[in-house]
């Protein structure tokens, strides 16, 4: 690896910028009374008109589910906000065409675009409120329109949702709009050589966790888990890379509790393994990564890693997750509001993401553009007034740079003189005004959806379908050598039925505790008689349904492990479940040869109807993180257990 000379030098901001309020400009009124309120320029009340919002859809987000959840949210979306708003619904087509939409629909005058998705689906929306580097104006000339900006997250990860506790909950979302409460947000804008200026809203990225993006973009199908996907294929091959970076107008350190006061000069960032710019603070899935971003104080946050490996990364991903890694050696942060980045070896290996969208890689020679403008964000809706303030200020240099646009004065967005065009050809059918079409029922059909989690869940998640994916990965290396997993004669088992063709209850116990004996945790042996084939199987990370899955689970398990003991403790009946109380270790086989040692507790809920096993509810007495400890402590493989 490439390392050259540096300097490090910060210098202290001289530019003015302008200072920052969340503002909260209650429109409930406009949206209650349904009217916007149109001045003729003398200052008289002319006419008013019904509010024009476009939301932009897309049906592929979340691997699908988006669409599902917007059939299910578009007449209740009607009923509440049909009155007072024309509705116009816009699928997208493919990658980047919502950023088309939303330009067309900002220049036919819209109000408001609202992003339906996730956070690839907003990046797009936002890049479509810009053109050639100006936000883009409606062509009817008013200088006072703004559209505004809105979001229904319902993606797979909505990690800008999360920097303001917004759950992917449609119904949440559409009642926030019709609050309609806004403050602003600044948008990042990259610049970059041989192509056009670039915006952000959430968390632009390079180099590993830029790489993991690209690749966890490809597994959206397995949703979640495509973040664990990506993470591990970005391991391979990673090196870290000594970078050279360039801030300006950095405040304080927030490591270092001390104020800067060099600005504008390079500084060398040895080993960088990931350098993250938030506006906002979450990325890839719910980790919080620049945790003092504040998404409307005109700065950034920077948040650098330097040589991490591999193992870091699993000590410390808790603190990722929840926000405190900044305590971490080898981790620094500072508020900035540009930085430019570049790689001193010029490798081009290092990737770059801006909103977990895939940019390119950190090119050798940028321009950077200095733009000002105004947004103003709906805090509670996400309701984004954009107007330009002042632009371009143009210094060249050889990085990427990314810079937060702020700007001080606020438009009221409400007194616009337009007319909404209705013959924009990216409407689809239902693009027409609902008002008077309310259907028949007000109450929503939509599902809450998982997202915004908790860190901690979002752990356990990793950890279950990591240790999933480990297992069927160590199932496919196992020699053919090994032993097939064992067959049982309990496959042709039948169960004892009363007279009504009911499970005998304490038949369908024995057999549970007969599994037992046979070590199922890690041999997937498993009585199939006494479960329902759908049975659901859940502990606190995740749940499917499927016994199939569970003994696949259990048996790759197994394929991880040296040796174990399992007992059942006690078992406790009830009368809609059975609940037994057990131990477990095992040595895994791992080079340094893990102990793994719990207690907990499984749930059987019998089905009243067959009497078989519904549902299999795992418990873990030991904290996760405990269990994780364990993990990573080496012993010396002795254990006096059963072969397993
Ligand atoms: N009609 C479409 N067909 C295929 N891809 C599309 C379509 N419309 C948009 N896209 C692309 O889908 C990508 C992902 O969309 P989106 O961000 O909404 O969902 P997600 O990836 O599931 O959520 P998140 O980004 O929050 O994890 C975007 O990069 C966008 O370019």
């Amino acid at each position: 690896m490439l390392r050259s000379n540096c300097c490090i030098s910060i210098r202290p901001c001289t530019a003015k910028q302008p200072s920052f309020h969340r503002l909260h400009h209650s429109i409930s009124s406009s949206l209650s009374s349904g009217r916007i309120t149109l001045h003729g320029g003398d200052g008289s009340v002319s006419s008013s008109r019904l509010r024009d919002l476009v939301f932009v859809v897309n049906p592929q987000g979340a691997n699908g589910r988006t669409a599902k959840e917007w059939k299910k949210l578009l007449p209740y979306l009607r009923t509440r906000l049909g009155k007072d708003c024309n509705i116009k619904e816009s699928l997208t087509s493919g990658p980047s065409h919502a950023i088309d939409i939303t330009r067309e629909a900002i220049r036919d005058g819209a109000d408001a675009v609202i992003a339906v998705g996730g956070d690839g689906t907003l990046h797009e929306v936002v890049n479509g409120f810009f053109w050639e580097g100006k936000p883009v104006g409606n062509l009817n000339g008013e200088a006072n329109h703004s559209a505004a900006l809105g979001l229904i997250p319902l993606g797979t990860g909505s990690d800008f949702a999360r920097t303001f506790g917004w759950k992917n909950d449609p119904c949440e979302a559409v009642e926030r709009i019709a609050k309609g409460v806004r403050s602003r947000v600044d948008v990042g804008v990259i610049n970059h050589e041989e192509s056009d200026l670039h915006y952000f809203i959430n968390v632009a990225d390079v180099h590993l966790s830029a790489k993991a993006g690209f690749y966890a973009s490809k597994y959206k199908k397995f949703g979640s888990l495509c973040y664990v996907i990506g993470a591990l294929q970005a391991f391979m091959g990673h090196h870290n890379r000594d970078m050279r970076i360039k801030v300006k107008n950095s405040q304080k350190s927030l490591l270092h509790q001390s104020e800067q006061v060099n600005g504008g000069e390079w500084e060398i960032y040895p080993q960088v393994t990931a350098l993250c710019v938030g506006n906002a603070k979450y990325f890839g899935g719910g980790m919080k990564i620049t945790p003092n971003a504040v998404p409307g104080n005109g700065n950034l946050e920077v948040v650098v890693l330097q040589d991490f490996k591999w193992y870091d990364f699993i000590l410390k991903l808790h603190k990722l997750y929840n926000g405190t890694h900044l305590s971490v050696n080898n981790v620094s942060s500072r508020s900035v509001q540009s930085i430019e980045i570049e790689e001193i070896s010029e490798s081009g290996s290092v990737y770059v993401q801006s909103d977990g969208e895939h940019l390119g890689f950190l090119p050798r020679k940028f321009q950077p553009t200095h733009t000002k403008i105004l947004f103003k964000v709906n805090s509670s809706c996400l309701i984004i007034n954009l107007t330009l303030e002042a632009k371009q200020t143009t210094m060249v240099s050889s990085s990427l740079s990314f810079h937060s646009i702020a700007a001080a004065t606020v438009n009221p967005i409400y007194a616009v003189r337009s007319t909404f065009r209705r013959n924009s050809r990216q409407y689809f059918s239902t693009g027409v005004s609902c008002r008077g079409q309310s259907p028949p029922t007000n109450e929503p059909q939509t599902t809450t959806s998982k997202g915004g989690g908790e860190p901690e869940n979002v752990l356990l998640k990793i950890a279950w379908y990591g240790s999933e994916l480990l297992g069927i990965a160590a199932s496919a290396f196992r020699s053919p050598a090994s032993p097939p997993p064992p067959t049982t004669t309990e496959q042709d088992y039948e169960i004892p039925v009363d007279c009504s063709g009911r499970a005998v209850r304490v038949a369908v116990v024995d057999s549970i505790k007969h599994d037992f004996k046979r070590s199922y945790f890690v041999t997937g042996d498993l009585t199939p008689a006494v479960y329902e084939e759908k049975c659901e199987f859940a502990d606190p990370a995740g749940s499917f349904k499927g016994l199939a899955r569970f003994k696949r689970n259990c048996t790759n398990f197994g394929s991880l492990i040296e040796k174990s003991n399992m007992k059942l403790m006690k078992w406790e009946n009830f009368e809609e479940k059975g609940v037994g109380h057990w131990k477990f270790s095992c040595v895994m086989s791992f080079p340094w040869k893990p102990i793994l040692s719990a207690t907990g507790y499984t749930e059987y809920y019998f089905d009243m109807e067959s009497g078989k096993i519904c549902r299999h509810v795992e418990h873990w007495n030991v904290p996760k993180i405990a269990l994780f400890k364990q993990l990573l402590r080496p012993s010396r493989g002795l254990m006096g257990t059963t072969q397993n």
